[in-house]
């Protein structure tokens, strides 16, 4: 199936626009519905029943938020999530304590490791090392469309032990990634580039949010040369905006069936 895409320059612009005074939603609408799209679309991918234990590593900006959103759906949805946040946003306060009071356990930034001299995280690869063993799933939600490669620290560590683990886990076929809007670590416009492949990691299902990034078109090329073809999924969520709304920024509104929150684009 052929879609249109948003360059990352046009996803900033649009995303400003549904929160301007014209359009009118909030940051904690959209991301409320991007982080319920998600949590569906790893439902439809991996049910609880066999993917329990999800992982879910949130990154400092909004496609974290999604992430922590995510989290507490899925954990309603009968899941048991556990958040990896290396770096807390304060502009997240709110989400972080819903998680604290659905008992979802929180592993972040921790202040007896921090250097005083740089008041930098310092990352301790044996607790993303445990916590990677004892999923079922990750989900991805890492950075979105204002990533700008290369990685920085601490990022640039995490995204090469995740790699690892999903090379390894790849070939027994047990624990797959779930991308929230982009594969972390790809260029939004061109996919992942070739000069870092030491963190491009390759996820098993894709949830692009309002319209697929061109790195999607990068993805499904890739997902049909590979062999894991048939499981390769890519879902669209984020049912925030209007077909007027669409037709202007020359996207499509997904053809979402009944309530869902989520389509998958085949
Ligand atoms: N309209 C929508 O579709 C909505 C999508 N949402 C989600 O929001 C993200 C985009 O969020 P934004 O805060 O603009 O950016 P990111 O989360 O991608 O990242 C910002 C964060 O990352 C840091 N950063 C950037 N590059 C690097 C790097 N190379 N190394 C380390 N750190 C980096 C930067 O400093 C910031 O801290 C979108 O993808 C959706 O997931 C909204 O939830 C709702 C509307
Ligand atoms: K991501």
């Amino acid at each position: 199936m052929s879609f249109r895409t948003i360059s990352s320059k046009n996803a900033i612009l649009l995303d400003k626009e549904l929160m301007s005074t014209s359009v009118g939603f909030s940051l904690d609408q959209l991301m409320e519905l991007a982080g319920l799209s998600v949590a569906e679309s790893v439902y439809k991918s991996y049910p609880p029943k066999t993917h329990k234990k999800m992982l879910i590593i949130a990154g400092p900006g909004n496609n974290g938020g999604d992430g922590l959103v995510a989290a507490r759906h899925l954990k309603l949805f009968g899941y048991e999530p556990t958040v990896y946040y290396p770096k807390p946003s304060s502009s997240f306060k709110g989400l972080e304590t819903q998680l604290h009071r659905f008992g979802i356990p929180i592993i972040t930034m921790n202040t007896d490791k921090i250097d005083p001299t740089k008041q930098k995280f310092i990352f301790d690869e044996n607790v993303l090392r445990k916590l990677l063993e004892e999923s079922d799933g990750i989900v991805d939600a890492i950075f979105g469309f204002s990533f700008r490669p290369p990685l920085r620290a601490p990022f640039d560590q995490i995204l090469k032990m995740v790699k690892q683990e999903n090379e390894q886990l790849l070939k027994k076929k047990l624990k797959p990634i779930i991308s929230v809007d982009l594969p972390t670590g790809w260029d939004v416009d061109k996919g992942p580039l070739p000069e870092y492949d030491e963190w491009n990691l390759f996820p098993q299902v894709l949830v692009s949010l309002t319209a697929p990034k061109p790195a999607a078109v990068e993805f499904v090329r890739l997902a049909h040369n590979s062999a894991a073809k048939g499981r390769i999924r890519h879902f669209l969520g984020g049912r925030f905006v209007s077909p007027a709304f669409a037709d202007r920024w020359k996207i499509d509104v997904g053809r979402y069936v009944g309530t869902e929150q989520t389509v998958e684009l085949k």
